[in-house]
């Protein structure tokens, strides 16, 4: 169980002190899917940036299963079987693809066949990508299901992943889903995925919308779909009181 009390993250910036996350708390209990989504610069990768441990938190507390990981580093998070998949991952020149798996699951050797059930997850084919370098000759969207791949083979108790869907083709993105639902439905893990995409969103055992640093709204599909769908308009202060001629 993962358990958020009162986070809190301020940042300096040259117009001053901005709170970026307001006083969060959310419990979320074992092998629950979980979406977050909102509006853009809501604060959701922040948080989770915040459970993963590359941000640190102003105030409040993480739990997990128990133990306060709040001060722990990125390294002993992944220890205790936390993961986290960037929105836009990093490239890693010298670095093939299957030594990336390897150091992923941790295992001295990956069979072909282990490598290639990873990546055909993600819609690659191992022939094709396992002796390829991470580094800049690969596409946004290779290296983004490369880095899900890896989260994959490390078969964390709590995968994090951020936008998966962002890069990703319709048919990859077919596969991807088909993935999160097996892992939900064996129970394999808890899952928190940060997505725009309504078909993950209808995933979700549970829907946790964060807009201004807050979480705004949580509930089941069937609660916020319609929330959602209903703030399209959005809204600007200076606008407000214009009519705007296009
Ligand atoms: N270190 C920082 N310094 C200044 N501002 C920051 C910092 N980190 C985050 N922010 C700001 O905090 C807000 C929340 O950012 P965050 O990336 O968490 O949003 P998000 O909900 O993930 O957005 P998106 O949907 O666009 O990915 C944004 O306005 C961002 O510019």
């Amino acid at each position: 169980m993962l358990e958020l009390k009162h986070i809190s993250y301020r940042v300096s910036t040259p117009d001053g002190e901005q709170d970026i996350l307001k006083d969060i708390s959310i419990t979320i209990p074992d092998e629950k899917l979980v979406v977050f989504t909102g509006p853009n610069g809501g604060g959701k990768t922040t948080m989770a940036k915040v459970i993963m441990g590359l941000a640190e938190p102003t105030s409040g507390q993480i739990l997990y299963n128990g133990q306060d990981i709040t001060h722990l580093s990125i390294t002993e998070r992944a220890r205790l079987g936390i993961s986290y998949g960037f929105q836009q991952p990093p490239r890693f020149k010298g670095i093939t693809v299957h030594d990336l798996l390897l150091l992923a699951a941790g295992k001295e050797t990956l069979t072909k066949d282990q490598c290639c059930q990873y990546l055909t997850r993600v819609g690659l084919c191992a022939n094709d990508y396992l002796e390829r370098e991470v580094d800049v000759s690969l596409s946004g969207g290779e290296v983004k299901r490369i880095e899900i791949a890896t989260i994959l083979a490390r078969q964390g108790s709590l995968m994090i992943f951020d936008e998966p869907e962002a890069g990703i083709d319709l048919w990859s993105f077919a596969r991807l889903t088909e993935t999160f639902e097996q892992i939900h439905r064996q129970h394999r893990a808890t899952m928190i995925i940060i997505s725009h995409q309504e078909r993950i969103i209808r995933l979700a055992d549970e829907i946790v919308v964060i807009s201004g640093g807050q979480i705004a709204h949580r509930g089941n599909t069937e609660e916020i779909f319609p929330l959602i769908l209903a703030d399209t308009l959005g809204g600007c202060p200076v606008l407000e009181h214009k009519e705007v001629q296009l």
